[in-house]
């Protein structure tokens, strides 16, 4: 007490009961404002829908069905434009409306830019969310998307032209060599060769010979079991946590964890040791010279999440290609007509950047894609907090999405929408990269994403997708086998991309005089 006896004096007067009563009226007033006014910013004046057949524990599970992209569009028509389902524990959100996934994918982006992780993700895949195509903007995301976004801009595409354009021949190639060998050709495998081939390419300096390449082997294999194994089928944990502990005493986690340490890994080091030492530019060689200061570990997510994202994604819409060209014959008649009309006038193959010489291919691939979208709920997105938008409150740790195929069928956005008609894009031929960034109603379709977290392989895509369904059409038609038309309707979903059942058709070699080269 001593001590502080050089402190001023202060008379301090007990305050009366009074003053106490007034004061605490005062809090709670000063309280119940504040909580009226965070309440009233996050309060929903609408209830957001859910379809009936919820059942306890298992929620909507049972009658989402086996084509779930048609099952979920089906509801929205029935309740709207946006959509809550329940699958176990988990809320998903689904949103079929242009404008309103443009204002929460785009306009709310710092707020909805969370991914979804799965158990496999966000416990292995990731090594501790690193990477792009899951990691959380508080996280490493922003720094590897500084590397995506300068990897993949159209200025370094452009020193991969020449490489597509070869991939596209080759490809071509392969397809009719394999129907003169077989009689006809089920598609999958060269189209993965093909993807891979300029992933890897991109990432690693390497290209792969053949089907047969053993590296190519082990490649395609990790590639197609981290994908099934980052899906939710596989992670039934997500959605019934007790299913965590079954997963545990089953090994599936120790699974897991060893297949990303002895093989993905093993296997992306190897690679990543290998493109230090290959001739010619590549990814690796680019982190490496400019002192990137990630480590070896953000290397090996990061490339698999470039080669896992830009791999089937290509395949996928090729297949859906090659099969709309078979079944409308009419429609593949003016495919032809147009690029040999291109090819006698210029003695080759058209280039990417003469595609809007060739406005009916640029609309047939456009029509695909809004027809067949890919990944039909895009990489869905995570609530990080309660999201408002439009009176509705998407509840934190939501899972929410696009619903690609209900919002590419989209009566107030597109005419006469359940009809396969190319020509509606004869006047939007801009690159889907510009469209996917400019203004919601310009859109052609939303199959790269919105906003801070859409792809940013999209110009890359679109280089593919034309170059080499220009260099198959230059060459060969596509025609049924004598067991009928390939299926254009029934989708599987694997892991969020929308596959076509396993088809087989006949690439057979055009009988003209043309060249089918790029350069004469
Ligand atoms: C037709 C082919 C493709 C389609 C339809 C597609 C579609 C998508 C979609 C829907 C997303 C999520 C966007 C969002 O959340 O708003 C995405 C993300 C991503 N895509 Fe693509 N993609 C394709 C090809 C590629 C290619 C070739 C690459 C090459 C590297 C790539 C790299 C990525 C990456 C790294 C992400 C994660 C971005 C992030 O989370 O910040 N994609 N893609």
């Amino acid at each position: 007490m001593e001590s502080v006896a050089f402190l001023p004096r202060i008379n301090i007067k007990k305050p009366s009961l009074r003053t106490i009563a007034a004061a605490t009226v005062l809090l709670c007033v000063y309280i119940a404002i504040r909580r009226s006014l965070k309440n009233k910013s996050l309060k929903a004046t609408k209830e957001i829908p859910s379809p009936p057949s919820c059942y306890p524990i298992f929620g909507h599970l049972f009658s989402i069905g086996n084509m779930l992209d048609r099952t979920i569009a089906d509801w929205h028509d029935e309740l709207g434009p946006i959509l809550k389902i329940k699958v176990g524990s988990r809320t998903i959100v689904s949103i079929n409306e242009p404008k309103l996934a443009h204002k929460l994918f785009a306009s709310l982006g710092t707020k909805s830019a969370f991914r979804f992780q799965t158990d496999f993700v966000r416990n292995h895949y990731t090594l501790g969310e690193k990477g792009i195509a899951f990691s959380q903007p508080d996280g490493y995301w922003k720094k590897s998307r500084t590397i995506a976004s300068a990897a993949f801009a159209p200025k370094q595409i452009e020193k991969y032209m020449d490489f597509i354009y070869q991939e596209s021949d080759q490809l071509a190639n392969n397809l009719i060599e394999g129907t003169e060998k077989e009689s006809s050709v089920c598609p999958f495998d060269y189209l993965d060769l093909f993807s891979m081939n300029i992933a890897t390419k991109i990432n690693f300096g390497k290209r792969f010979e053949s089907l047969q390449d053993p590296d190519y082997i082990t490649m395609s294999e990790i590639n197609k079991s981290s994908v099934i194994l980052a899906g939710s089928a596989k992670n039934t944990c997500d959605f019934f946590p007790a299913f965590s502990v079954i997963d545990f005493f089953s090994g599936k986690k120790f699974r897991a964890k060893q297949f990303i340490k002895l093989h993905h890994n093993t296997f992306y080091r190897y690679m990543i040791q290998e493109a230090r030492l290959r001739e010619g530019t590549n990814l690796i060689k680019v982190l490496d010279e400019n002192n990137c200061d990630s480590t070896e570990d953000e290397r090996i997510v990061l490339t698999s999440d470039f080669t896992g994202a830009g791999t089937d994604s290509i395949s996928v819409n090729l297949s859906w290609f090659i099969i709309f060209t078979c079944v409308y014959p009419q429609i593949q008649l003016k495919v032809i007509d147009e690029i040999d009309i291109f090819v006698r006038s210029h003695q080759r193959l058209p280039l990417f950047k003469e595609r809007l010489e060739l406005p009916y291919c640029i609309s047939f691939i456009k029509e695909c894609m809004r027809f067949r979208p890919n990944l039909v709920f895009g990489l869905p997105r995570k609530a990080y907090h309660d999201i408002e938008i439009d009176g509705y409150v998407i509840p934190k740790d939501a899972m929410f999405m696009p619903n690609l195929y209900s919002m590419h069928r989209n009566p107030t956005f597109y005419n006469n929408p359940k009809a396969f008609f190319p020509e509606r894009y004869l006047d939007n031929l801009r690159t889907m990269q510009a469209a996917a960034n400019g203004r919601v109603e310009k859109r052609d379709h939303f199959n790269f994403g919105w906003g801070r977290r859409g792809c940013p392989g999209s110009y890359l895509s679109e280089v593919e997708l034309f170059s080499s369904y220009v260099a198959i059409m230059a060459r060969c038609r596509i025609e049924p086998t004598s067991d009928g038309m390939p299926d254009s309707e029934t989708t599987v979903n694997i892991a969020l991309n929308n596959w076509p059942l396993p088809f087989k058709v006949k690439f057979t070699k055009r009988a003209n005089s043309l060249p089918t080269e790029y350069d004469n």
